[in-house]
Formats: structure tokens, C-alpha cells, sequence
């Protein structure tokens, strides 16, 4: 058990608090955040709810990055979210700055801490944040596949009408809207999904899941997703803190890996308590391999935007 951090006390923040306080995987976490205020009553909100859910984590909340010292991970959620009609590159230029103070904390009071990013566009930022920082990739890693694929595990239970328990989806690349929703290893419960859905079900799953933020973010129109988000963060987390070596889907530093030299991307890797301890290289056949590279290219495009 050890302390967690969470930067940024927003919508997702709190979210991902919530289930890893719940869940009891902490022994203490630490939410930080400029805004006067919103991570001490985000902290003392979830704390109350200990009594409810039976857990002993420890909240406390502050606008000093003083209350990152000694944090095992830190989860970074802060930043400004798209609005209805954007991409998600779009709030890239606020981001960076934001992202780049936090990476200068980081370093100063946890420099020994696993990096979780989630703020968007969050295969750039998990780049920036990698090289701003000099740590090692390993500990430097983003959160996007596993949202994506339990998104369109859970558009196969509602075309299937099957448990989506028995679902096994896997979404990689770029978490943007030219993301690789692979069909080919979407089972339920290890027979291929094509045995239950037609070509054109699948075309759907594949569309739905490729726009599942923007969906959300279209019915909610004053906030993007967080519920689900908050859920994959603590998934990731708990891969983490309880060296349990999951294979999911997140965003890695790429040295030369599907033949890409640099560059960030999801791709499925093993997480354990050193953070990514291995990338796994699928062997992706011609359309995977179109769809990867014009991913990556959106991806190195807009690491090219930054200075
Ligand atoms: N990777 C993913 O799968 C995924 C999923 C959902 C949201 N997101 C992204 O996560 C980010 C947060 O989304 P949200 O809905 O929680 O937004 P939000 O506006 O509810 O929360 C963001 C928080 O960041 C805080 N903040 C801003 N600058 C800060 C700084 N320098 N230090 C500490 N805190 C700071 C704000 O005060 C705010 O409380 C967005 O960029 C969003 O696009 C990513
Ligand atoms: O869609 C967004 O902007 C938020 C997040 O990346 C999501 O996929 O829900």
C-alpha cells in the first residue's frame, strides 16, 4: 500500500479517486489542484464515503505540489477539456503549459514516482512529460486503451446482447479519432466477435468506438466523460500497486517497437510495480499496419507542434 497522487481535482480527478479509495488500494492519496479549494472538499467529500464503502485510504487535498512528496504514482488529470466540435489536439497549446509546471513539481518532490497521464491529447502529453522530465519510459505511461476498449467492449454487449463480462475488446494507437479498434483480437470469452456480428455491426462498433468521447461529450456538452476515465485510471493503478503484471492496452514511450524509433501510442504492455515492465509487439497485418501508421502520424504531427 502506498500513496497515490492525483493532479488535477476535476471531474475525472475525483472519479478516479473515488474507485481507487473504494477499492482500497492506497494507503493515503493526494489531490492537488490550483483552484482554491477543489482538492481539499474533493479529498473530504470521497473521505466521508469511507464509512459507506468500508475503506482506510486517506484523503488530503492542497494547492501546494509540496503534498506530492513521496507518492509512488501520480496520476495527472489536470488540464482544460475539449468542448463540443473540437479535437482533442485542440487544447493541446493550453495543455503543455500546464503539464509542463506539473512535470517541474514532479521532479522536485516525487522524482521517484511512476507517471500516469490522462490529461489530453494524452499520447503528446505522456511524450512531453517523458522527455521533459529525463525519467526512464517505464515510468512514464497514459491512460487511454483501456478506456477505449472497455468503450467498445461495451457497444459489442449492446449489439450482442451478451454479458460483457465474456467480452474482451482491445483498442490501440493514437487515443484520438483515427485510434485501431482490432477486431481481430476482440473475443467473447475467446471465440472471435465475427462469429456473433455481421460486417456491418462490426463497421458500427468500430465507428462508436472511435467517437465514444465525442459521444459523451455530445449528450453532456459541459463536460467530457470522466465516469469511465476515473474507472480505467484505477484499473492501471491497481495493475500497479499490486504487481498483478496486466496485459493492457496504454500509452508508451516507443524506442524502436512497430518499427517506430520515438513517438507515444497505445499499445499493449505489462504493468507491474516498475511501472511498463514490457511492451508486446503484435504482428499486425496490412490494414492494422495502415491504420497504426496513419495513428502515429497524427500523434508525431502534433509532437511536432511542440517547442
Ligand atoms: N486520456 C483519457 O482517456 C481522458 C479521458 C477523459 C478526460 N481526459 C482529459 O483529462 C483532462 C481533465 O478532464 P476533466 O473532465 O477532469 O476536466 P476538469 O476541468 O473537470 O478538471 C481539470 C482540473 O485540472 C485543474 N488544473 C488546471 N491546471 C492545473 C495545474 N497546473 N495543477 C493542478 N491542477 C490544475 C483544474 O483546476 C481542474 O480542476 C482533460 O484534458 C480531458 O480531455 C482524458
Ligand atoms: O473525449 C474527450 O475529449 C475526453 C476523453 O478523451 C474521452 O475519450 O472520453
Amino acid at each position: 500500500m502506498q500513496k497515490i497522487a492525483i493532479v488535477g481535482a476535476g471531474r475525472v480527478g475525483e472519479a478516479a479517486a473515488q474507485f481507487i479509495a473504494q477499492n482500497d488500494m492506497a494507503r493515503e492519496i493526494a489531490m492537488l489542484d490550483v483552484r482554491e479549494g477543489a482538492a481539499e472538499g474533493c479529498a473530504l467529500d470521497i473521505q466521508e464515503t469511507a464509512p459507506l464503502f468500508k475503506f482506510d485510504t486517506r484523503l488530503s487535498g492542497s494547492t501546494d505540489p509540496a503534498i506530492l512528496r513521496d507518492a509512488g504514482i501520480i496520476v495527472v488529470t489536470a488540464g482544460i477539456p475539449r468542448k463540443p466540435g473540437m479535437s482533442r489536439s485542440d487544447v493541446l497549446d493550453t495543455n503543455v503549459r500546464i503539464i509542463d509546471e506539473i512535470v517541474d513539481n514532479i521532479m522536485r518532490y516525487a522524482p521517484d514516482a511512476i507517471l500516469l497521464f490522462v490529461s489530453n491529447p494524452v499520447d503528446v502529453l505522456t511524450w512531453r512529460a517523458w522527455k521533459r522530465s529525463g525519467l526512464p519510459r517505464e515510468r512514464v505511461i497514459g491512460q487511454a486503451g483501456v478506456l477505449d476498449s472497455s468503450r467498445m467492449a461495451a457497444f459489442v454487449a449492446l449489439e450482442t446482447g451478451l454479458c460483457s463480462c465474456d467480452i474482451n475488446a482491445m483498442v490501440l494507437g493514437g487515443h484520438g479519432d483515427s485510434m485501431v479498434p482490432m477486431l481481430r483480437y476482440t473475443t467473447i470469452n475467446g471465440i472471435p466477435v465475427d462469429k456473433f456480428l455481421d460486417a456491418q455491426a462490426l463497421e458500427r462498433i468500430v465507428t462508436r468506438t472511435r467517437g465514444g468521447g465525442a459521444e459523451v461529450l455530445a449528450l453532456r456538452k459541459n463536460s467530457s466523460a470522466y465516469d469511465a476515465p476515473g474507472a480505467a485510471v484505477a484499473q492501471m493503478v491497481e495493475a500497479i500497486v499490486t504487481d498483478r503484471k496486466r496485459v493492457l492496452p496504454s500509452v508508451a514511450i516507443l524506442q524502436g517497437e512497430y518499427s517506430y524509433p520515438d513517438g507515444a501510442m497505445g499499445v499493449p504492455c505489462v504493468l507491474g510495480k516498475n511501472g511498463l515492465e514490457r511492451i508486446v509487439e503484435l504482428d499486425l497485418n496490412a490494414s492494422e499496419t495502415a491504420m497504426f501508421k496513419h495513428s502515429m502520424e497524427s500523434v508525431l504531427a502534433d509532437i511536432a507542434r511542440l517547442h
